[in-house]
């Protein structure tokens, strides 16, 4: 605790993966899935790894947000930060320039957010645990139980059914937009083979080839496997409705970001519409921040609660976002994918389960098959779920040869590209 931040470092690291249209969507057409790659270095040796996750081009702008963020961190002790989270959490937010950046929006909160998940991997590794072991602990310690007293009963077997089963998660590796049918189809023979039984496909640029899309991987899933479409805010709310409409003879249990994120009651008005074709709405990845998710609870405009572990202010305000949720009763399925967002929303969701909801009821965590190999923990699937990470920290450290490779415009990737 008493490692003190001596220096912060932020690189550009990029990975072409729009080349095979991995990642692509109806609004991405070409993401180069990247990362603001944040390491802080303590007096003791100890380091904290953090990211926030870009698409590419852009990403030197969250660099430039990081390091003029950097002077509020470097000096500081993880005990002066973790015994006032809530004083450094403003002071980050709240700066009384920066924040006419913001507020708590946009590339300075991405920012904040590279920040403080290296904070909180810092924490977690001086503490010997994994992150969500961490909050597990805090919550047990302070004695926050519920007020007929079996709030750790409940967190035991939670935690036991995690390591014996882990948990339930869904793919959206087998249907970007830019893949060929007959990729999706392999993609998808494949999936089913080692076991996934939820499907999320891309939709919203050409209603003729979702159709067709949809019927395909519909009829290689069967009627009872979960099938999720993803619009990635395509269209307007009236377009939104027609088009899934359209599309409801596949059944789609939600779907995702049919039109402006910042549209909340539009969301609303789309929710009420396709209630009676038994489909919800889900939203998040791109949900600026806890008030936000607060009206969009407060208006039913979402049936599903995406949190994403590098848009918001990480875990500060993602767990504010998971009670939010549990009070309106209204499920969590973390957006993930990406780079490291797998790696890191699985000890929030796995949090959420333990010691919040304690209910896998129309629960699950994004899944995407990309880039794990550039990190020291990945994540572990098994039979389609996220077995709990072991590892002290918060799963956020890359191979410095992945990083040094892939660092942008030096990185050797992208020497051969350029
Ligand atoms: C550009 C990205 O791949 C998005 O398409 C992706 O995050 C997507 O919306 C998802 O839900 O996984
Ligand atoms: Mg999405």
């Amino acid at each position: 605790m008493l490692h003190k931040i001596i220096n912060l470092t932020v690189r550009d690291v990029r990975f072409p993966t729009s080349v095979e249209q991995h990642g692509s969507d109806a609004m991405h057409t070409d993401p180069d899935y990247s990362a603001a790659y944040v390491v802080l270095d303590t007096d003791r040796g100890l380091r904290g790894f953090g990211l926030t996750f870009t698409l590419g081009k852009g990403t030197e702008i969250v660099v430039c947000a990081v390091e003029a963020l950097a002077a509020l961190v470097v000096g500081k002790s993880l005990q002066e930060i973790v015994s006032d989270f809530r004083g450094f959490y403003r002071l980050l937010t709240s700066d009384g320039q920066m924040r006419w950046l913001g507020p708590e929006k946009g590339v300075t909160h991405l920012a904040t957010a590279a920040v403080l998940n290296a904070v909180w991997d810092l924490w977690a590794r001086s503490e010997g645990k994994p992150l969500w072991k961490l909050l597990v602990d805090m919550v047990s310690h302070r004695k926050f139980r519920s007020k007929v007293c079996v709030q750790d009963v409940i967190t035991i077997s939670c935690s036991v059914c995690m390591q014996k089963e882990g948990y339930p998660a869904y793919t959206t590796s087998c249907a970007w937009l830019g893949y060929p049918d007959q990729q999706l189809k392999q993609l998808c023979t494949d999936a089913l083979k080692s076991g996934w039984t939820k499907f999320k496909v891309k939709v919203g640029a050409d209603l003729e080839d979702d159709i067709r899309r949809c019927r395909l991987i519909r009829q290689m899933i069967g009627p009872n496997n979960t099938l999720m479409i993803d619009a990635n805010q395509r269209w307007d709310v009236a377009e939104a409705i027609s088009w899934v409409s359209r599309l409801s003879e596949f059944k789609p249990l939600w779907i995702e970001e049919p039109t402006s994120p910042d549209d909340i009651l539009g969301h609303a008005a789309i929710s009420k519409a396709l209630a009676p074709l038994g489909i919800g709405v889900a939203t998040g990845e791109q949900c600026h921040n806890r008030v936000m998710f607060k009206q969009f609870l407060q208006a039913s405009a979402l049936q599903f609660v995406q949190i994403d572990s590098c848009r918001l202010g990480s875990v500060n305000e993602n767990l504010a976002v998971l009670l939010m949720a549990h009070k309106f009763q209204v499920p969590v399925c973390p957006h993930a994918g990406g780079v490291g967002l797998c790696e890191l929303v699985q000890h929030l969701i796995l949090f959420d389960y333990i010691c919040v909801s304690a209910s896998l009821d129309s629960r699950m965590c994004e899944y995407v098959d990309h880039l794990h190999k550039h990190f020291t923990s990945p994540v572990v699937i098994q039979d389609a779920h996220y077995m709990p990470p072991k590892d002290p920290g918060y799963s956020c450290e890359m191979l410095e040869a992945s990083v040094q490779k892939h660092q942008y415009p030096e990185g050797d990737v992208w020497k051969l590209q350029l």
